[in-house]
């Protein structure tokens, strides 16, 4: 089956970290496996004065892990031009525009354009709208705009953005790229749950006692301390990843496994949040943490870039609920952060005690349905079996199936994956407007709260799953994370 995919890709942020890391390496693994063959084109763009010569050199730097074959490897990059380029120029968008129309010619590609928007989001509005006024956008083929993230800074930021775009580009063609949503195993959620009756049957607030939610790092913040001085955790983390699995383990059944279908029902789920409103109710149900410094390892406010008194969290836990039928009264536990024991995201769906325990055995545990997101990639459903010895106990055991390394080598990155549903305009794992602002609006309560209280940071060392409220959260509901690796 010939899967060739016709397109012009215009990156803006070309040169950029995210470009370079993630976008031409997943462009090349769509040319490996021929959804990208002889009619594709890209022009790389940012400010720097790169010819054509240094930037293919750049793209081929990018890949050097992934080709056994130069001539594969200078075949790919051979479609790549660059074209430098400030945001603010008009003129720089008619050359872009000349550029643009001449490969288009070239490559056969029948009018169909993806622009990449891999800066910084003050920048979207503007470029969005020369590419419409300047005729970049065609009137003949696809014109898809994919937006990396942030999507605004709070709702009102979120609501100015998004009708600057919506003025040149409708719902259907801004693609907000939320890479979790491209992971293998936060994509299978929908197939556990709607794939299985076992689990169909017992997915709601009768069956399920709490969902816990971990997205932790073991890394700093590295090179980006600029921008996340201005975002913390709660924005960088829970915002958008966090709040897109909520929606994807709470949300009722889709009428069918489409775009449409699924994010009605993810909107309605968000829309369900139950937000927080005043500083008691924040304060009891969310806490925030900051990393210090350990030996050799800076605490966060040494790091270069930020305030030496930064009141910025590295840290989020948080218990939340949805107000729907099905999860009314469950408590979704979630927590993320930099300088954790581990790098580990993972999900815990933990089910009710069954409502007598006839055994009269102290040793039984709650089923567990774990799924594993990274860096182990699979499920794990922790039951009460009988224990194999004499007499008459349980014991909890594990049914466990993890990818094999075979397998895990050939699961696509997320960038890959959603790469290709842009071009195939496949919008499902792709964040709507609606759920970026039912997002937001429950963000910015928590937000509110914190600006105006200054916390007392640092509150706890790197190598640890942050800070003791985090435990303490739980603790009150009679509860405790189920996943500790430093017990
Ligand atoms: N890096 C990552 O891992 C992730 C990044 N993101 C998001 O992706 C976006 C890009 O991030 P990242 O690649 O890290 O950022 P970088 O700072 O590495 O890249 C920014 C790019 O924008 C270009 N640029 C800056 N100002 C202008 C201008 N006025 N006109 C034209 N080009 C300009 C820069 O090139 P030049 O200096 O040559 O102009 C550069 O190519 C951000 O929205 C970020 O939040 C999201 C998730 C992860
Ligand atoms: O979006 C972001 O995600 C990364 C973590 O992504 P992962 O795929 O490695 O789990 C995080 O480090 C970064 O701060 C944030 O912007």
């Amino acid at each position: 089956m010939n899967n060739e995919q016709k397109a012009l890709f215009i990156i803006f942020g070309g040169t950029g970290d995210l470009a370079k890391r993630k976008l031409y390496p997943s462009l090349f693994r769509l040319y490996q496996k021929g959804y990208l063959q002889n009619k594709f084109a890209v022009i790389g763009t940012a400010r720097r004065e790169w010819s054509d010569e240094h930037y293919r050199n750049v793209v081929k730097e990018s890949i050097k892990d992934l080709y056994l074959s130069e001539k594969v490897a200078d075949d790919f990059v051979s479609h790549f031009y660059y074209q430098a380029h400030h945001v603010s120029d008009v003129e720089h968008y008619k050359t872009l525009q000349k550029l643009a129309d001449e490969l288009d010619k070239k490559y056969a590609l029948c009018g169909n354009r993806l622009f990449y928007l891999a800066m910084s989001p003050r920048f979207f509005g503007e470029i969005s709208r020369y590419l419409k006024t300047e005729n970049i956008v065609t009137d003949h083929g696809y014109n898809r705009l994919i937006i990396e993230k942030p999507f605004g800074r709070d709702l009102a930021s979120a609501q100015i953005l998004n009708k600057e775009i919506e003025k040149y580009f409708p719902e259907e063609s801004v693609f907000r790229i939320d890479h979790y949503l491209g992971k293998e195993m936060i994509q299978n959620i929908s197939a556990i749950r709607f794939g299985n009756n076992i689990f169909s049957a017992l997915w709601n607030n009768r069956y399920i006692d709490n969902i816990q939610i971990t997205l932790s790092e073991a890394l700093g913040v590295e090179e980006r301390a600029g921008y996340y001085e201005t975002a913390g955790a709660l924005r960088d983390m829970v915002q958008n990843h966090i709040l897109q699995i909520v929606a994807l383990l709470t949300m009722n059944a889709p009428i069918s496994f489409n775009d449409v279908d699924i994010r009605r029902e993810k909107i309605s789920a968000l829309k369900a949040l139950k937000v927080y409103s005043t500083p008691e109710e924040i304060n009891e149900n969310f806490v925030r943490g900051q990393y210090a410094g350990l030996g050799d390892m800076k605490g966060y406010r040494e790091e270069k870039d930020t305030a030496e008194d930064s009141n910025i969290e590295t840290f989020v836990a948080g218990k939340l609920y949805v107000d729907n039928m099905n999860f009314s009264d469950v408590p979704i536990y979630i927590r993320t952060g930099k300088r954790m024991a581990v790098k580990t995201t993972r999900i815990d769906i933990v089910f009710k005690q069954v409502p007598t325990n006839i055994f009269k055995d102290s040793g039984m545990q709650a089923n567990m349905l774990t799924i594993n997101v990274d860096p182990q990639e699979g499920l794990n459903l922790r039951i009460n079996a009988k224990e194999v010895k004499p007499g008459f106990h349980t014991e909890s055991i594990n049914l466990s199936h993890l990818h094999d390394i075979e397998t895990k080598e050939n699961i696509p990155e997320a960038y890959e994956k959603l790469l290709l549903d842009a071009l195939l305009g496949d919008a499902t794992n792709f964040t709507h407007w609606e759920e970026v602002n039912y997002s937001w609006r429950f963000v910015d309560a928590i937000r509110h709260v914190w600006d105006l209280e200054p916390a007392d940071f640092p509150n706890y060392l790197p190598g640890t799953m942050g800070p003791k409220c985090s435990d303490e959260l739980l603790a009150k509901d009679g509860n405790h994370w189920e996943f500790n690796p430093v017990q």
